[in-house]
C-alpha cells in the first residue's frame, strides 16, 4: 500500500541560557538560514508552518526561571502541532527545551497512550538542582521529564512523569556524573554507553532501543544531542565529548524510521553556529534531519507516480 508522508512542521527552540555557552540560542536559525527547510522539501516532504519559541530572561528572575518560563511556552506551542498529525522537527537550542518538547507531545498523546523517548547524547543530562554540580540546565531536562527536580519543570500541564522509564533508552554516554546515573539506575532507565556503541555499532543499540521503548506505547520520538556524535562530524557544540557516534551511522539508523505512523517528533540540539567555521556541522545537522524525516528517493517517486495527471 502506498503511504502519504505525513507534513513536517518545523519548531525553533531559541533557548541558550540553559548551557554555558549559550551560543546554540542561534542554533535554529542559523540552520533555517542554511537551507534545511529547502533540504526537506528538496527531498520529498512537504515542509508545513514554522514556529519559534524564544527565551526571555527579561521577563524572568533567574536562569532556572527563564528555562521554565521557555519550556512551557515551547510545551504550549508542541501540544497542538502534535495533535494534527503531523512530525515534529524540533530545532535546538541547548537540550533544557527537551522539557517542553517531550512534555508537548506526551500531552498530546497522552489520551492515547504513553510516549516513548530514544535519547542520543554523550550525556545523561538527569541531574536535578540539587544534585548538579554546574548548576546548568540543559544537564537536567531528563530527570524532568521523569518526574525528578524542579517542579516547574516537572509539572508542566498539571502533571508529572512525562515518560516512565521503561519508555526511555539513553544511547551514547560517556560524561556524566555519579548522581545522575544514580537516579536512572533507581528508575530502571536502559543506558547504552558508548562502549557498548563502539562494540555492537550504533544502528544494532538504536534498533534495541527502539523496539524497547516503543513496547504498548501510542508514539515515540527521537532526541538527538548532537554532542553524542563524534566531534570530528559535529565539532559545532557546547560542550563536546571525544570517541562518539559516527555521523553515518546515525543517519543509517534515523533512516530505519521512515514511515513509522507511531514517530512523533524529532529533536536535535547544542547545535551552537558561532563556532561552526566553514558550516560543517550544519550540513551535518541537515544530513541528519534529511535522514529522519525526508523521503527516500523510491518513495517519493512512487509518491508522484501515484498523483493524478
Ligand atoms: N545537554 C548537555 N550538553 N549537557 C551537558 C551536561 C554536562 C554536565 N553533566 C552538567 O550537568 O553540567
Amino acid at each position: 500500500m502506498l503511504h502519504t508522508p505525513r507534513p513536517v512542521e518545523i519548531v525553533s527552540a531559541a533557548i541558550g541560557e540553559g548551557a554555558r555557552d549559550g551560543g546554540c540560542k542561534y542554533g535554529a536559525s542559523a540552520l533555517l538560514a542554511a537551507g534545511l527547510a529547502q533540504a526537506l522539501s528538496d527531498s520529498g516532504c512537504e515542509v508545513g508552518a514554522r514556529t519559534m519559541v524564544t527565551s526571555d530572561p527579561l521577563q524572568a528572575t533567574d536562569r532556572m526561571d527563564t528555562v521554565a518560563r521557555f519550556n512551557q511556552a515551547l510545551a504550549e506551542a508542541v501540544a497542538p502541532l502534535a495533535l494534527t498529525g503531523a512530525q515534529l522537527l524540533v530545532l535546538g537550542g541547548d537540550h533544557s527545551c527537551a522539557v517542553g518538547s517531550w512534555s508537548g507531545m506526551a500531552q498530546a498523546l497522552r489520551p492515547h497512550g504513553r510516549l516513548g523517548l530514544i535519547w542520543v547524547d554523550a550525556h545523561l543530562d538527569a541531574h536535578t538542582p540539587e544534585s548538579s554540580e554546574s548548576n546548568a540546565p540543559h544537564g537536567m531536562p531528563l530527570a524532568a521529564l521523569l518526574g525528578h527536580g524542579s517542579a516547574a519543570l516537572t509539572q508542566l500541564f498539571g502533571w508529572s512523569g512525562k515518560i516512565r522509564p521503561e519508555n526511555l533508552a539513553i544511547i551514547g554516554a560517556r560524561s556524566y556524573e555519579s548522581a545522575e546515573r544514580q537516579l536512572l539506575e533507581s528508575l530502571g532507565v536502559q543506558v547504552i554507553y558508548m562502549e557498548e556503541v563502539a562494540r555492537r555499532g550504533f544502528e544494532d543499540c538504536f534498533a534495541q532501543a527502539r523496539a524497547a521503548v516503543t513496547a504498548g506505547c501510542a508514539g515515540w520520538g527521537v532526541s538527538l544531542d548532537i554532542d553524542g556524535l563524534d566531534p570530528g562530524d559535529a565539532p559545532a557544540t557546547g560542550t563536546p565529548v571525544a570517541h562518539g557516534i559516527a555521523l553515518a551511522e546515525a543517519m543509517a539508523a534515523l533512516r530505519s524510521c521512515h514511515g513509522d505512523p507511531r514517530l512523533v517528533g524529532l529533536e536535535i540540539v547544542e547545535y551552537n553556529p558561532l563556532h561552526d567555521f566553514g558550516g560543517q556541522t550544519a550540513r551535518a545537522v541537515i544530513a541528519l534531519a534529511v535522514a529522519g524525516l525526508g523521503v527516500p528517493a523510491t518513495a517519493a517517486s512512487a509518491a508522484l507516480a501515484a498523483r493524478p495527471a
